[in-house]
C-alpha cells in the first residue's frame, strides 16, 4: 500500500507523516511531497524511526513522482488562516493549488482514494471532482472531503462535558467543513442527555472550534497536530478499507447522492474501491433537522463557487 502526502513539509503534513511512518500496516510505503526544499530531509528524518513503512521525499514543482503507483492520496497543501480571515479568504490560494495537485494525480494515479484537507473544504473537493470529470477519471467514490477533525473534537468535548471516557464517545458530523455547514448530531450521542442549552452550546464550540485554535495561535496558523491526528485515521481508514477489511465506518464529504447538497457529509461505509456504500446517517433532533436545512445554501453556494472555478 502505497500512501503520498502533498503539503508534507507544512504543520498538517508533518504531524501527519510522523503519524503515518508508525502506525501503517508494515510494508506499506509513504511518498512525502511538497515545493519546500527540506520535504527530502523529513523523509531522511521519519526513516529513522523503526517501523517497517519505507519512506521516500520529494520537493519542487513536479509531484509526480511522489504519485506513481499511490493508492491513497492526501492532499494538505496550500495556505492556512490567520486570525480574522474565514476559510473562504483561502479560496483565491488554495483553489488553483487544489487544482494542479489534482490534475496530476488524474495523470499519475487515476485510481487511487483521494482525500482533501485543503481549506475551504466545501469548495476545494468540488474543484477536485471538476478537474476529474475534464480528466475523464472521476470515480465519486475515490474522492473525500477530510472532516474527521470536526468528528473527533466532537467526540473529545462531548466526553470532557459528560465526564465520559472518550474512547466509548461517537459523534457523527454532517453537512460541510465549515461554521455552520458543520453540524455534529449530538442527539444520537448513545447514553447521554444534553439539554436545549448544551446542545446549543456544544453545537457552537463545535462550529467554531477552528477558530479557536487560529485565535490562540495568534498568527502562527490553524491546527496542525489535532488536524494530523484526524488525517492519519482517515487514512489508516482508508487503507483498511482497501485491504479488504470489514465494517470500516467514517464520517467524510463525498458526492454521495445525498438529497441536500451536490457533496455532504455523512457516514460512509469503506472497502475496496473507496466509497463503497453511503450510509443513512438516522434520526435526527428537530434542532439538528432546522441546522442542516438552514446550512444548505452556504453549502450549495460553496461547491458552486468550486465547479465554476474549474468550468
Ligand atoms: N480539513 C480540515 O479539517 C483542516 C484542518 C486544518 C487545516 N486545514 C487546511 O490544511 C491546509 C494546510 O494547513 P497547514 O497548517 O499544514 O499549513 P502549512 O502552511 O503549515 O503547510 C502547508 C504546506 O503546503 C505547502 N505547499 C504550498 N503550495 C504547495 C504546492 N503547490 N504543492 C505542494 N505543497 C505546497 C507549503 O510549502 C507548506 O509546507 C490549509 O489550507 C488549512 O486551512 C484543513
Ligand atoms: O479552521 C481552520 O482554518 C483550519 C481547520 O479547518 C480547522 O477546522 O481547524
Amino acid at each position: 500500500m502505497k500512501v503520498a502526502v502533498l503539503g508534507a513539509a507544512g504543520g498538517i503534513g508533518q504531524a501527519l507523516a510522523l503519524l503515518l511512518k508508525t502506525q501503517l500496516p508494515a510494508g506499506s510505503k509513504l511518498s512525502l511531497y511538497d515545493i519546500a526544499p527540506v520535504t527530502p530531509g523529513v523523509a531522511v528524518d521519519l526513516s529513522h524511526i523503526p517501523t517497517a513503512v519505507e519512506v521516500k521525499g520529494f520537493a519542487g514543482e513536479d509531484p509526480t513522482p511522489a504519485l506513481e503507483g499511490a493508492d491513497v492520496v492526501l492532499i494538505s497543501a496550500g495556505v492556512a488562516r490567520k486570525p480574522g480571515m474565514d476559510r473562504s479568504d483561502l479560496f483565491n490560494i488554495n483553489a488553483g493549488i487544489v487544482r494542479n495537485l489534482v490534475e496530476k494525480c488524474a495523470v499519475t494515479c487515476p485510481k487511487a482514494l483521494i482525500g482533501i484537507i485543503t481549506n475551504p473544504v466545501n469548495t476545494t473537493v468540488a474543484i477536485a471532482a471538476e478537474v476529474l470529470k475534464a480528466a475523464g477519471v472521476y470515480d465519486k467514490n475515490r474522492l473525500f472531503g477530510v472532516t474527521t477533525l470536526d468528528v473527533i473534537r466532537s467526540e473529545t468535548f462531548v466526553a470532557e462535558a459528560k465526564g465520559l471516557d472518550v474512547a466509548d464517545v461517537k459523534v457523527n458530523v454532517i453537512g460541510g467543513h465549515s461554521g455552520v455547514t458543520i453540524l455534529p448530531l449530538l442527539s444520537q450521542v448513545e447514553g447521554v442527555i444534553f439539554s436545549d442549552e448544551e446542545v446549543a452550546a456544544l453545537t457552537t464550540r463545535i462550529q467554531n472550534a477552528g477558530t479557536e485554535v487560529v485565535e490562540a495561535k495568534a498568527g502562527g496558523g490553524s491546527a496542525t497536530l489535532s488536524m494530523g491526528q484526524a488525517a492519519c485515521r482517515f487514512g489508516l481508514s482508508l487503507v483498511r478499507g482497501l485491504q479488504g477489511e470489514a465494517n470500516v465506518v467514517e464520517c467524510a464529504y463525498v458526492d454521495g447522492g445525498s438529497e441536500h447538497a451536490a457533496f455532504f457529509a455523512q457516514p460512509i461505509l469503506l472497502g475496496k474501491n473507496g466509497v463503497e456504500q453511503v450510509l443513512a446517517y438516522g434520526e435526527v433532533s428537530e434542532f439538528e433537522a432546522n441546522a442542516r436545512d438552514a446550512m444548505l445554501d452556504t453549502l450549495k453556494a460553496d461547491i458552486k463557487l468550486g465547479v465554476e472555478f474549474v468550468k
